[in-house]
């Protein structure tokens, strides 16, 4: 039996003559915190896309809860449960942190009808929001303009839209890209508590935030998954070592 949230079996993407993904088989199961690693140019980036429904693969399938997904647009997998953290510019800088959050709830609410038949479904709103604000310690600047927080601050916010589909599955696409060491750590452990009893998929070049947070790290090289393990296999892993890690592994 197949226990696992999202399956990706013989994932290939070509762009042109050129093979970027070159037969990804990947398991995640519920809950479970996994890792992306791999050098510039192994196909990352690519490989979110072709889960999020953002590129179609070539061949191979993709599935996600009991699913085939493959070939699906973003917004009916992420209605599905699969949400994929947006970057900075989906943000709105000239509403409000709590007009954002509220935002993003309408978006995923506005098809399920039952939501807007409660007869409170403002203050239902608000409540909602107010929760997301305060998963992701924002409360404080709920009045503030999005575009006026700092940069870690709107990662935190992107995060809470992230969250306002209730997602099963989250892909966080290098979110510490561009911090302080300081707000690296706090990204990290805010990431930590928001994803708790969710699948997660991360994206992250920051070796630190990967071999702490991950539950399990796949490396993927020119396209393939050479090796997936623990943290622990991972960095005993000779042949990642040699490869990609380097003397950080062996620091
Ligand atoms: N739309 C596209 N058309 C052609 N080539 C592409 C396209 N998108 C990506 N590529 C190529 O695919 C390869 C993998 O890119 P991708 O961004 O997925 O790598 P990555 O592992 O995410 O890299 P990084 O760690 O630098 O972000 C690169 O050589 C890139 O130039």
């Amino acid at each position: 039996m197949n226990d696992s949230i999202l399956s990706l079996r013989g994932l290939r993407k070509s762009f042109g003559a050129t093979e970027i993904i070159r037969g990804v088989d990947l398991e995640l199961r519920p809950g479970e915190r996994r890792a992306l690693i791999g050098p510039n140019g192994a196909g990352k980036s690519t490989l979110f896309h072709l889960v999020s429904g953002n590129l179609a693969p070539t061949s191979g399938e993709v599935i996600f809860d009991g699913q085939r997904i493959t070939g699906w647009a973003p917004q009916r997998i992420n209605r599905l449960g699969l949400a994929r953290s947006f970057q900075i510019t989906n943000i709105f800088p000239k509403l409000t942190v709590f007009e954002n959050i509220r935002l993003a709830l309408m978006r995923h609410h506005e098809r399920q009808y039952t939501f807007w038949r409660v007869i409170d479904r403002l203050a239902g709103l608000r409540a909602a929001t107010e929760t997301l604000l305060e998963k992701v310690r924002l409360q404080a600047q709920a009045q503030t303009l999005a575009g006026e927080m700092s940069y870690s601050e709107q990662r935190s916010l992107e995060l809470a839209m992230t969250l306002a589909s209730d997602p099963k599955a989250i892909l966080l696409d290098e979110p510490m890209a561009g911090m302080s060491s300081e707000e690296t750590h706090y990204t990290m452990e805010l990431i930590r508590e928001v994803t708790a009893g969710r699948a997660l998929l991360i994206v992250e070049h920051d070796m630190d935030v990967v071999f702490a947070l991950a539950d399990r790290i796949s490396v993927l090289v020119y396209g393939e998954v050479v090796a997936t393990g623990t943290p622990e296999q991972i960095r005993n892993h000779q042949g990642v070592r040699e490869a990609y890690l380097g003397e950080e592994a062996a620091a």
